[in-house]
């Protein structure tokens, strides 16, 4: 594997088969994902970006191909491996929030820091995204901007190698939705996780060092940036 290379997805298929339907969710797609980076994965609904994230984070598995992360294989990894892959070494925000209700941001940010052996410190994450002043609120007494921050302050606070973020903005509104890119930004830039990013909103393409577009489980174009645009400055 090229030295800057995360992670390899080498000929990944995904089929789902539904009595007499069969679903390509994904056609033997390949790439690399480089250390450092931020990518924006591109594509109109059904056309396997989820799938796509879901594998790269080792919460779905393969039908074909090889999924290599370093020198593990994950294509081949069993449950245990599995688990201490997602909880070392990877990131997730999703598009709702999945906090644990009756927990305060604080306590939902330790759970996931009590989860790995070097976790960056709670207090200090929650700083970074703005919640100073909200540690002890819990999920119903913050808005949906302030509980998203939570949920990245605990993707973050594990310092994972990968952030794997699906639909960041899908439920914010525009100017919440571009204060969250400029945290998964800042959290690409300062700490070094290399971000992934899924979405249908084309524009946010412009913050990525790279763009993968897709099409009906295939990747159909892959975008270089020469400069990228600060989150603040993109509009739709
Ligand atoms: N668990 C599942 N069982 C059956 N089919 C599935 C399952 N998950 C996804 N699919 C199908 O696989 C295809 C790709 O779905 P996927 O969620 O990856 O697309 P997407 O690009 O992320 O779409 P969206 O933007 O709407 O979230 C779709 O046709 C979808 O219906």
């Amino acid at each position: 594997m090229k030295n800057n290379v995360l992670m390899q997805l080498e000929k990944i298929s995904k089929t789902y088969i539904m009595g007499e339907v069969t679903v390509e969710a994904l056609k033997e797609t390949s790439l690399d994902i480089f250390q450092g980076e931020l990518l924006v994965i591109l594509g109109p609904s059904g056309s396997g970006k989820s799938t796509m994230l879901n594998i790269m984070g080792g919460m779905d598995t393969t039908s074909s191909g090889r999924v290599i992360f370093g020198d593990e294989d994950l294509s081949r990894a069993g449950d245990s491996q599995l688990t201490r892959y997602r909880r070392n070494e990877v990131g997730f925000v999703f598009q709702f929030y999945n906090l644990i209700a009756d927990l305060t941001a604080r306590e939902n940010v330790e759970l996931a820091a009590n989860l790995v052996e070097n976790p960056l410190s709670t207090e200090e994450v929650l700083m970074e995204v703005g919640l100073e002043s909200r540690m002890d609120h819990f999920p119903s007494q913050l808005s949906g901007g302030e509980q998203q921050r939570v949920s990245i302050a605990r993707a973050a606070v594990k310092n994972p190698r990968l952030l794997l973020c699906d639909e960041p903005t899908g439920a914010l509104d525009y100017q919440t939705g571009k204060l969250i890119l400029g945290l998964l930004a800042k959290i690409n830039r300062e700490r070094g996780s290399t971000v992934v990013i899924v979405t249908h909103n084309t524009s946010i393409g412009e913050m990525a060092n790279r763009v993968v577009r897709m099409r009906s489980g295939e990747i159909t174009e892959i975008i270089e940036n020469e400069t990228t645009v600060s989150p603040e400055r993109i509009e739709w």
